[in-house]
């Protein structure tokens, strides 16, 4: 069921490389002005959803919308949705502010701009660094930075929690959840369950196809069970052992065949999970 305030809608959304199935007939609907964690193990498909849902990769199957068009057919997107994600690219020889100000001309923003969302994102001081000499959290903070600059509506967000240290993590967090406080969507990867799990208003689960879809609350029962023990039991009911559990959470994981049968689904109110 799509409602007038989806965000993101994904239906039946398949992509094979080479005849192995990374992600497969995923259907989903996330609402808008929420702070929805699509969660996976490395390998699930997450990145490879995100990229299907910007457009930078083909789906095999099913659709992709973001504001109710494709991204490539979306009015102003470049204005409307920001994006995170790794392998975007920087600019040779630039410094942080520099960046962001040629970011700021290829979206027709004034400069000042730059240096108001340095300032969102804690890096004003390392305004004139060079953007390859600042560590992996400040880099995170400059792809947040960018991703900003036009005040978008949605924020698409690729692991934005990787290579944070806990005052990055902290401030990730606040910043995510203000950022929904002012009515935006931000959809953000991650396989950190534990920050996730204080971050997130609604959760997708993920493992080549969809184990979950809905709010944080349901899955967890308000708080009564963790996230990460609910994420084992969807992604991998055979599980028992903790040790098993951690090992397997960082472990590649080699996409199953497209027949595997998908494990259970919910359909709660906050996303609507139309598979
Ligand atoms: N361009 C590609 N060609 C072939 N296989 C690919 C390609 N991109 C992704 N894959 C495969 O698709 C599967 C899903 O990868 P994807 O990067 O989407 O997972 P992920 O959930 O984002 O993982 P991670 O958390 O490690 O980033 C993996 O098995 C990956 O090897």
């Amino acid at each position: 069921m799509t409602t007038n305030d989806t965000a993101v809608s994904l239906s039946g959304l398949t992509k094979t490389y080479k005849g192995v199935t990374a992600v497969d007939d995923l259907t989903v609907d996330i609402r808008a002005g929420r702070v929805t964690g699509l969660l996976g193990r490395n390998g699930a498909g997450k990145t490879t959803t995100l990229r299907m849902l910007l457009g930078l990769a083909a789906p095999t199957a099913g659709t992709a919308t973001i504001l109710g068009r494709p991204y490539a057919e979306l009015p102003d997107a470049a204005h409307r949705v920001g994006v995170s994600m790794d392998g975007m690219g920087g600019v040779p020889g630039a410094t942080v502010r520099s960046e962001l100000r040629i970011w700021c001309t290829v979206l027709g923003l004034p400069a000042t701009r730059a240096d108001e969302v340095m300032e969102i994102t804690g890096i004003a001081d390392a305004a004139t660094r060079p953007v390859k000499g600042c560590s992996t959290g400040m880099r995170q903070r400059l792809a947040l930075a960018a991703a900003l600059l036009a005040d978008p509506e949605v924020l698409v967000l690729d692991e934005p929690a990787n290579g944070l240290d806990p005052d990055g993590i902290r401030w990730l967090r606040d910043t995510l959840r203000s950022l929904a406080g002012e009515g935006r969507t931000v959809l953000v990867s991650s396989h950190q369950l534990a920050e996730l799990e204080q971050t997130v208003d609604d959760v997708v689960i993920m493992q080549r196809t969809l184990r979950y879809a809905g709010t944080l609350a349901d899955l967890t029962g308000h708080g009564a069970t963790r996230l990460e023990d609910r994420f084992f039991e969807l992604v991998d009911p055979a599980a028992t052992s903790p040790a098993a559990e951690n090992l397997a959470a960082t472990a590649p994981t080699t996409p199953t065949p497209s027949t595997a049968a998908p494990a259970a689904v919910r359909t709660p109110e906050r996303i609507t999970s139309r598979a």
